[in-house]
């Protein structure tokens, strides 16, 4: 007998017209169990994201569907801005005291390179926004959070591939918010067993929804490979020799190795975490706190050159590049041991790199300025 709804658990997105935020909607709306609320301030993201998500939901509902299905794929989405705790507030009153199941906080800044010549911004943003979030949270009874944190917490791992037992000692002030805001979260849950946090430690997602309705959409220059490989072959960035930042690494081929996984898998990780925070589920068995981190990644470590190639051969575009200096802040390699979320949450990025590239190089192809082409 298939479950009998009856009625939508209310979730809210941080961040969600974002890149990772609009593919976490969708797969919730996929699931057709919540109702989302979005909050975004568009600093780094359009609205017209949330309205291909919500288009993408309806085209997919079945001829049969119900009421409840329906109301699965509105989204109620807020433009505010996190650090200006009246506006959260305002979204939250909307709901009332326990209207809001649990919240997805997907929202902050994250160029390592600018968090470095504008720290107090990031510490404001990431970490300050964080507490009057959860703050707001506990005033309106909600205790359940997801948390979006990254595998830069790990700083130089010692060792590869990296399990979340791993000290964490981040090296920029962007990653040094993720820590901070992990492990102010990880606190609450030991001042108080009603909260329930799981913190997603993202490895380098990328590619897109298979549709090519949503994707990453990058302002100016992408500073991050992917993207950046895919405006190159669009004919987006003027300049469209690649600059590799350093091949004297100790890796195969001296560049960087990072653990890329699809952003599809990614979104999936969220379902997975936030069906965690559930009151009859297994993962805070035996801890004092119910605060659990996992990784998200493929636990497969890919160099820059090697992820030219497949983008080559998805594009079929000539990259050039040259060798450049190390870029500061980069490590080694970045690897995940993704077999904790495995076990407890059941997590799997079974997508191949050929399929993200596929996926990727089709929402360029389809939207060769990203939004702003609508
Ligand atoms: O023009 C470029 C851009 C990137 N790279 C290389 O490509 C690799 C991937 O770089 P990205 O910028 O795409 O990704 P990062 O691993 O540096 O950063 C990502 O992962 C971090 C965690 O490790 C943070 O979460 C960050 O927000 C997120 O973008 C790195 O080795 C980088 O040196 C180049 O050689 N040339």
């Amino acid at each position: 007998m298939p479950e009998q709804r009856t009625a939508l658990k209310n979730v809210l997105v941080t961040g969600g017209a974002g890149y990772i935020g609009s593919h976490v909607i969708y797969a919730l709306q996929k699931t057709r169990r919540y109702k989302v609320i979005s909050i975004d301030n568009n600093h780094n993201s359009l609205p017209a994201a949330l309205d291909r998500v919500s288009r993408l939901s309806k085209s997919e509902l079945p001829e049969d569907a119900t009421e409840l299905d329906i109301a699965s794929t509105v989204i109620d989405s807020h433009k505010c801005d996190l650090t200006q705790p009246a506006q959260i507030k305002s979204v939250f009153e909307k709901y009332g005291k326990g209207g809001i199941w649990g919240v997805i906080h997907i929202a902050a800044y994250k160029a390592v390179g600018e968090s470095t010549e504008v720290p107090l911004t990031y510490y404001a943003n990431n970490v300050g926004a964080t507490i009057s979030l959860l703050q707001i949270m506990s005033d309106y009874d909600c205790h359940r959070i997801v948390y979006s944190s990254s595998a830069t917490v790990y700083g130089t791992p010692p060792i590869i591939p990296i399990p979340e037992t791993t000290r964490l000692q981040a090296d920029s002030p962007y990653g040094k918010t993720k820590v901070m805001a992990e492990t102010i979260i990880d606190d609450l849950c030991h001042a108080d067993q009603r909260w329930r946090a799981i913190s997603l430690r993202y490895f380098n997602p990328a590619g897109a929804h298979p549709s090519g309705l949503i994707g990453e959409d990058p302002r100016g220059r992408p500073g991050n490979l992917l993207p950046l490989l895919a405006h190159m072959a669009v004919g987006r960035v003027k300049d469209a020799t690649l600059r590799v930042f350093g091949n004297d690494y100790p890796t195969p081929d001296g560049t960087c190795v990072r653990d890329y996984l699809h952003i599809m898998d990614l979104a999936s990780g969220h379902l997975l975490a936030l069906d965690a925070l559930a009151s009859d589920s297994k993962v805070f068995d035996g801890l004092d706190a119910h605060f659990k981190a996992y990784n998200l990644g493929k636990g497969k470590g890919m160099s820059v050159l090697q992820i030219v190639e497949a983008m080559r051969k998805a594009t079929g575009f000539n990259y050039k590049y040259e060798i450049i200096g190390r870029r500061r802040g980069d490590v080694p390699d970045l690897t995940a041991d993704p077999s904790l979320a495995e076990k407890e949450l059941g997590f799997k990025a079974s997508q191949d790199l050929e399929t993200m590239c596929r996926d990727l190089w089709n929402w360029q192809t389809k939207n060769p300025l990203g939004y702003g082409d609508i």
